[in-house]
């Protein structure tokens, strides 16, 4: 057979006796049992160990008496995973726990470099094969194999490892892995009082929601104002180190039903890439479970409390408002009252949070467990929080949703009829200016009502439903007009009935006293 004739000595040329090298290699790896070539491999490195200036750090997957998978390990595959795809020959297609996209990860024994700071690494995954039937953990896993790591580097750069290099790339593993991961929404469960073993604080479902800060209308220099903050805020985190502040931001959201609050912060979910813990106050049972929840949030996170008008009971405050609003007899805050007051019912029967509770949620000694944290309030109505509640510091940024603006217009136009102009579009500049419509009232006139898609009907839909708007906000007016002179009306005829009276007492009496 050719390579072994040469192998066995006929002739020393190097290129032969690293073809038979090579020979022997796949005859080993294609022929020799796992078990054998791991124990061969496992001899061959304890040999060569002896006499290299070379150091190898192994890190396994599973650690620690319970078996848990290694967080390091799992920053270490995250990290390796782009160079393995470029290096590598073999590789693992997979998708890791709660990741979005297929992740390639080298395969056993492959081996692949990275430099860091001039500093040359060398990594290969390797794999350990037990026959440990008895073994629960290998049992469970059903492939009886564990797999490890090995980093290999010149012990002259052994402090640059330990010190920085492991360091960076359990940050940088970190990173690809958030990068990476599938995003989440949580909502808190509804307590049952009795604290159950192992009772799931919090269920989740994977988040997709398709906002961005691209299709959200409002005012760009606002949109742009709130993005730079945004980002400022994720970026800042040795910024928050140093001025001794935990590392998180409030926004408060407020403004009318149906103008973005809710989409604003799934927007900001997905340009942060963080999770989204949607809180309901309603649920929370009391002060120490609103602080057990707050434990499990995990850092890269948002935290929602919608309608916090209607979640939290700020006694007096809100009740006089209600009286006043009642006597107003608007209909918009009518309809908005019917959803206060049906969270209200729930939150007196069942929850004890309070107002100083939520204080401390946000800002006590608590909220500091785990960095990377935005907290959204949103209201309909923001004068009816308590200041304490939203100061600057609690709620750093107050942003306004409002009515649809020209501006606004154009950026739904453009999401839902790919429009940037129109001659019909200096018409609805004219209409928005002189009505109030929601941005989502005016995202549903241009929703297409069948499939040709018809652009000019769109608008049109819209013309018509803004002037139908601007028609039934002059009425209105007129009719509150009519109704406040009415009342004025009666009030000077009760007075001057009320003085004619007193006037017929006065005479009544003074005639008594002549008499
Ligand atoms: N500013 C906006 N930009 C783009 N779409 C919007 C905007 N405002 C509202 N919409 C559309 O209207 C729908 C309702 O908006 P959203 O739920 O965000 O309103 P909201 O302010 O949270 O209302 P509520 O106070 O009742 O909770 C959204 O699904 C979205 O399609
Ligand atoms: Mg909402």
């Amino acid at each position: 057979m050719f390579p072994m004739g040469y192998a066995f000595g006929k002739t020393s040329d190097l290129g032969t006796t690293i073809a038979s090298l090579f020979f022997f290699y796949t005859i080993f790896e294609r022929y020799v049992p796992r078990r054998l070539r791991a124990r061969v491999e496992k001899y061959t490195h304890r040999l060569l160990g002896f006499l290299s200036p070379y150091i190898q750090i192994v890190f396994n997957e599973y650690t620690g008496e319970r078996l848990e998978r290694s967080r390091l390990y799992s920053a270490i595959q995250s990290y390796l995973s782009s160079d393995s795809s470029k290096q590598a020959k073999r590789l693992q297609a997979d998708t890791l726990l709660n990741s979005k996209s297929i992740v390639l990860t080298m395969d056993d024994y492959e081996e692949i470099t990275d430099s860091y700071q001039g500093a040359k690494m060398w990594w290969v995954v390797g794999r350990i094969v037990r026959n440990d039937s008895q073994n629960n953990f290998y049992h469970w896993r059903g492939d009886g194999e564990r797999r490890y790591y090995k980093l290999t580097f010149h012990k002259k750069h052994r402090e640059l490892v330990t010190d920085l290099y492991l360091n960076h790339v359990m940050e940088e593993g970190k990173k690809i892995r958030i990068q990476n991961r599938q995003r989440r929404l949580y909502t808190n469960n509804r307590s049952d009082g009795a604290s159950r073993y192992r009772e799931k604080m919090w269920s989740h479902v994977s988040f997709d929601h398709p906002a961005s800060f691209r299709t959200l209308a409002m005012d760009p220099e606002k949109k742009k104002e709130i993005v730079d903050d945004l980002i400022t805020f994720r970026e800042s985190k040795d910024y928050y180190q140093e001025i001794g502040k935990a590392w998180k931001r409030g926004y408060l959201l407020y403004g009318p039903p149906g103008t973005g609050k809710s989409t604003m912060i799934a927007a900001m979910a997905n340009l942060l890439e963080y999770d989204v813990y949607d809180l309901e106050l309603t649920s929370v049972k009391d002060n120490i479970e609103l602080r057990k929840l707050l434990i499990e949030v995990s850092s890269k996170s948002i935290i929602v409390i919608e309608d916090i008008d209607c979640s939290l009971d700020l006694t007096g405050q809100r009740k006089k408002k209600d009286e006043d609003n009642e006597e107003e007899g608007d209909q918009e805050d009518k309809n908005l009252k019917i959803k206060n007051v049906r969270k209200e019912v729930k939150v007196d029967k069942e929850s004890k949070v309070t107002l100083s509770g939520l204080l401390n949620f946000i800002d006590g000694l608590w909220s500091s467990c785990g960095g990377e944290r935005l907290i959204v309030f949103t209201t309909n109505y923001v004068d009816r929080l308590d200041p304490a509640l939203i100061r600057r510091g609690r709620m750093d940024k107050h942003v306004e949703l409002s009515y649809c603006t020209f501006e606004g217009f154009k950026v739904l136009a453009k999401n839902y009829l790919r429009l940037d102009s129109h001659k019909l579009f200096e018409t609805i500049e004219q209409l928005l200016s002189e009505t109030q419509m929601t941005p989502a009232d005016v995202a549903e006139n241009l929703t297409p009502k069948n499939a040709s898609r018809d652009v000019e009907a769109c608008l049109e839909n819209l013309v018509e439903a803004l002037e139908t708007a601007k028609q039934a906000a002059k009425s209105k007016a007129e009719e509150e007009k009519r109704k406040r002179s009415i009342k004025v009306e009666n009030k000077q005829r009760q007075t001057s009935s009320k003085d004619e009276e007193a006037k017929e007492e006065l005479v009544g009496q003074s005639s008594t006293l002549k008499n």
